[in-house]
């Protein structure tokens, strides 16, 4: 991480202590050391440095992450003396031709670096595909099933020994990627893969995923957003400990939780290090986390869109901090969003209003209190009673942050807090419900009918094709009108947490539209998405910076452990049966809160039940 400094920043009602790393301070400089990847010695080819600047500001690529995911065919010193070559024979001035040459002379293109694998646990029938009631879901489902092994990815023996020829990160056992231009294991998204595969009963690819990352945290101290060197200056939401916990329940594989529980912990700490802040309310301080990726220089994988960006910005300090936030919103997995723009009121925002280390987001202190909660879980199984204590009394901290900063009566549900201005964000997203979905809420105080009413009233339910990332449309991928499988999930499962009958109904409702909508899209083009679109069934998403990628990780991990969920309630059309299923199969206790709600919900699922058939 390199040299560390602690600074403590009065911000309104908040103070805020960070630890910078000494790239942060440093202004961009073609050869600067402090931007060097710890993943590798070729940093100055794929993380910053003229030849980078070079050939992704000549737009020889449509998608700017072609070239840095290319392998070198010549040991790094040949690579630049080659550019200096083409440099000096072009008078400093190369046109897209001369760099396109030198690119294709001296880079194999993307790819290279995997070769065939077939995960030797796959089976063809896992146990769970029996249980799905639907013949066309169950159908569907062992399809994703069989398609793991299109998206499983075994590293060539070469890149072990050659490791500074490639951008990516050399890990020992292979992976499940997302797919498309996702060609390598991303952070978060590995969470919803992990659950997949373990109904997929694919146990030994999951260790191996699991025991990579472990090993990234060994070797340095964190889990990078991706498997990428220019990746490697921030991380992605900390979703390890769950899915250590999702393996455990799979397979009770206690001796692996003994073996790991340092790194485990160790992980839990870079983030209670690098990301906590402490905000003051009512003359109280309550330490809760932020999203934070401070580093110098446009992201390498986005180089020409941060770099154009940032040039409406006079200073170059201002250009820096432009692209830390860009990093930051990357960090938090969503890239990018009006979720993270900070504006005075008279205007509404554009990516450089972007300020995401500026703000407390629900989910990520949701995460980091379910974090607290299994370590105490895990020393406990492994009867290591102070470290149980200590954990369960940091949970116990976290919950009471959550609940006093995040927490809103007014309104019905947690929000986002903004750091700079000191108020809550009173908008829409699906992340507002996730501290129901990770269990950080006190269940005695829990008001469910509030937060129906305040889904009623954000008309969420209007929304046929998913549940819309933001109300706000942007033309941003982490905006209205997209819908993305993690966010329905957690709104699906924090729904189900709360033990309502008429949450549950609701939850059983955007299950049924989300895999309704993906089927239909599936059926009509065999492919999966990346998002969807949620204005109507079968829509797919759209906006950002590359286009909507298929394959696809999450989407199918979501699918497979909705279709296995509720495996006796889904089905393709509605019919005696469906009738049967959700609020009329559950016994009924209406409350005033949510009965309105529901009768809305019944309503409407007439209406798109017809119309995803039209
Ligand atoms: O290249 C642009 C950005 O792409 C990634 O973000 C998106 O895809 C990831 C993989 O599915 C997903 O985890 C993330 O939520 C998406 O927004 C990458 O993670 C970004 O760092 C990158 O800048």
């Amino acid at each position: 991480m390199g040299v560390q400094r602690l600074t403590s920043v009065r911000v309104r009602t908040v103070w805020l202590k960070v630890t910078m790393p000494k790239a942060c301070r440093m202004s961009l400089m073609w050869d600067s050391p402090s931007l060097q990847s710890p993943f590798s010695a070729s940093s100055d080819i794929y993380c910053y440095g003229e030849l980078l600047h070079t050939v992704q500001m000549s737009f020889i690529f449509p998608d700017s992450k072609t070239f840095v995911d290319m392998k070198m065919k010549y040991p790094r010193n040949e690579i630049w003396q080659r550019f200096r070559e083409m440099m000096n024979r072009t008078d400093n001035n190369p046109s897209p031709a001369d760099i396109s040459s030198f690119v294709d002379e001296t880079f194999d293109p993307p790819g290279s670096e995997f070769e065939d694998w077939d995960p030797i646990d796959w089976i063809p029938y896992p146990k769970f595909l029996k249980k799905i009631r639907d013949p066309v879901f169950r159908g569907w489902a062992r399809h994703l099933h069989l398609f793991w092994k299109e998206l499983g990815r075994q590293m060539k023996y070469e890149v072990r020994n050659n490791t500074d020829l490639y951008s990516i990160i050399y890990v020992q056992h292979p992976v499940i990627v997302p797919g498309g231009r996702f060609r390598e294991f991303y952070y978060w998204d590995s969470y919803w893969i992990i659950r997949g595969l373990l109904l997929s009963e694919m146990h030994n690819t999951v260790r191996g995923m699991l025991e990579n990352f472990l090993s990234m945290v060994n070797t340095y101290g964190f889990i990078p957003n991706g498997g990428r060197i220019y990746y490697s200056r921030r991380s992605q939401p900390p979703l390890l400990i769950p899915m250590v916990k999702s393996y455990m329940d799979a397979t009770k594989d206690i001796e692996f939780l003994r073996k790991n529980i340092d790194t485990i912990e160790e992980e839990f700490q870079y983030w209670m290090k690098n990301h906590s802040v402490v905000v003051v309310k009512d003359g109280k301080g309550y330490t809760l986390a932020r999203y934070s990726a401070p580093s110098s220089g446009p992201r390498p994988e986005s180089y020409r869109e941060d770099y154009e960006s940032a040039q409406v910005l006079r200073t170059e300090a201002e250009r820096q901090n432009h692209y830390t936030q860009l990093k930051t919103a990357a960090e938090s997995g969503w890239d990018f969003s009006t979720r993270w723009y900070i504006t005075n009121s008279s205007h509404k925002g554009s990516l450089t209003d972007t300020m995401t280390q500026y703000i407390i987001p629900v989910e990520l202190n949701a995460i980091l209190c379910w974090n607290a909660q299994l370590l105490s879980e895990f020393y406990d199984t492994l009867d290591m009673a102070n470290k149980t204590m200590q954990y369960r009394r940091l949970a116990d901290m976290w919950l009471e942050a959550v609940d006093n900063v995040l927490w809103h009566d007014e309104v019905g549900i947690w929000l986002d807090y903004d750091l700079i201005n000191g108020v809550k964000r009173n908008h829409f997203y699906p992340t507002n419900l996730a501290p129901l979905w990770t269990g950080c809420f006190k269940r005695r105080d829990l008001q469910v009918g509030k937060i129906m009413k305040y889904l009623e009233r954000s008309q969420i339910m209007m929304y046929l094709g998913g549940i819309p990332t933001s109300l706000e449309h942007s033309g941003e991928q982490w905006d209205y009108p997209n819908a993305w499988p993690p966010l329905q999930y957690i709104v699906i499962m924090a729904l189900e947490a709360t033990e309502d009958i008429w949450a549950q109904n609701l939850a059983v409702e955007f299950a049924t539209r989300w895999v309704r909508s993906n089927f239909k899209t599936f059926n009509e083009s065999r492919v999966m998405y990346e998002k969807y679109d949620a204005t109507f069934p079968g829509g797919h998403g759209s906006g950002g910076e590359y286009v909507n990628q298929i394959g696809f990780g999450w989407t199918n991990g979501v699918i497979l452990e909705l279709l296995e969920k509720y495996s006796q309630l889904l089905t393709v059309e509605d019919d005696v049966f469906t009738t049967e299923r959700g609020w009329q199969h559950r016994p009924l206790h209406i409350n005033s809160a949510s009965s309105s709600l529901v009768t809305h919900v019944i309503s409407l699922t007439v209406i798109s039940t017809a119309l995803l058939f039209l």
